[in-house]
């Protein structure tokens, strides 16, 4: 059965005429990777803020692991890990005094901090640059450094703004595949971000956010069907009496491209290709080639916010 970490229903916040988040209604479940998308000033950081009992809510409720930011800010941050956009760590101290402090500030008993700190600076590949000072360190180790932060606190829910601009590829590949990790390993993440390849990547579904309020939301296939129809693309070399026929007859199939006589390009709602393969068979023929371009998030926001 599923766990609600995060729940959001009909919240709201209004900076005096400003509707910064208007109505909106989401929920996130345990171990899921959850992306706010949306044009700047669309209410993302509004929303995170209020998850964080950083801003008070104009109207709706919210619950964090069923509890109420606002009545509760102290145990909900102390059961969430919160990356902002840029992670404030003392420059002048080493990552492992860094993490020591916020330790402290934790209350975590002493006898324990040394041990949970060399596990989370392992877990984020900082193990070997533990004691050199925070202001040596690149954007992508201060990225890590806050996962680590995240990892040491032990929390079910991690929130990250903008976790992956101005990281290289390198950086963002491993910054991902932590992410991942800890969603594989039952941590919830929310995180917002303008780039569109990284969360098609990384998450499981994604609000589009658009004037304070979501326009749309689930898995991206999902989102391909609602703004471009279909979306995926399926690429099929193969040879076969009446081929065309039988491709175009594949439930789900909406175009049949033939630019050749040996190649097929189907734009379907769904993945194709086990069909197109019967196909092939059914036609007597030979299947060369099979391919499938997943739909993408970028051609869907850009489609969507075109239309709007
Ligand atoms: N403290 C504030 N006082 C007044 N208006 C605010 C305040 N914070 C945010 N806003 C307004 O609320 C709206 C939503 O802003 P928010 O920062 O949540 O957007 P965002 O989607 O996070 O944008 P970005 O992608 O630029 O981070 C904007 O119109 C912004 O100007």
């Amino acid at each position: 059965m599923s766990e609600l970490v995060i729940q959001a229903d009909g919240l709201t916040r209004r900076y005096g005429a400003t509707t910064a988040v208007d109505h909106i209604t989401f929920t996130v479940e345990r171990g899921e990777v959850f992306g706010l998308l949306g044009p700047n000033g669309a209410g993302k950081t509004t929303t995170i803020l209020m998850l964080l009992g950083l801003t008070d809510i104009s109207a709706g409720s919210v619950r964090v692991l069923g509890r109420d930011p606002q009545r509760e800010p102290l145990a909900v941050k102390r059961q969430v890990g919160y990356m902002p956009d840029a992670v404030g760590f003392y420059d002048h101290l080493t990552a492992r005094e860094n993490l020591s402090y916020t330790a402290r500030l934790l209350g975590m008993p002493a006898g324990e901090r040394d041990a949970a700190i060399d596990a989370a600076l392992a877990r984020v590949r900082l193990q070997d640059v533990a004691d050199k000072r925070v202001a040596t360190f690149s954007r992508g180790m201060r990225q890590r450094l806050g996962l680590a932060e995240i990892v040491m606190k032990g929390t079910q829910v991690a929130i990250l703004d903008e976790p992956t601009s101005g990281l290289d590829p390198q950086s963002t590949e491993e910054f991902l595949e932590l992410v991942r990790s800890l969603a594989a390993e039952g941590v919830s993440v929310l995180l917002s971000s303008h780039l569109l390849e990284h969360m098609q990547r990384i998450c499981d579904r994604v609000a589009l956010f658009q004037r304070g309020r979501i326009a749309l939301m689930g898995t991206v296939p999902a989102l391909a069907k609602q703004v471009l129809g279909g979306g995926y693309a399926v690429a099929v070399e193969a040879d076969g009496q009446g081929l065309a026929g039988h491709l175009r007859a594949i439930p789900g199939v909406y175009q049949l491209e033939q630019p050749d006589p040996q190649h097929y390009r189907l734009l379907a709602d769904h993945d194709v290709r086990a069909d197109a393969a019967r196909a092939v068979v059914q036609a007597g023929g030979q299947l060369y080639r099979l391919s499938v371009d997943q739909p993408s998030l970028d051609v869907i926001y850009n489609r969507f916010f075109q239309s709007q």
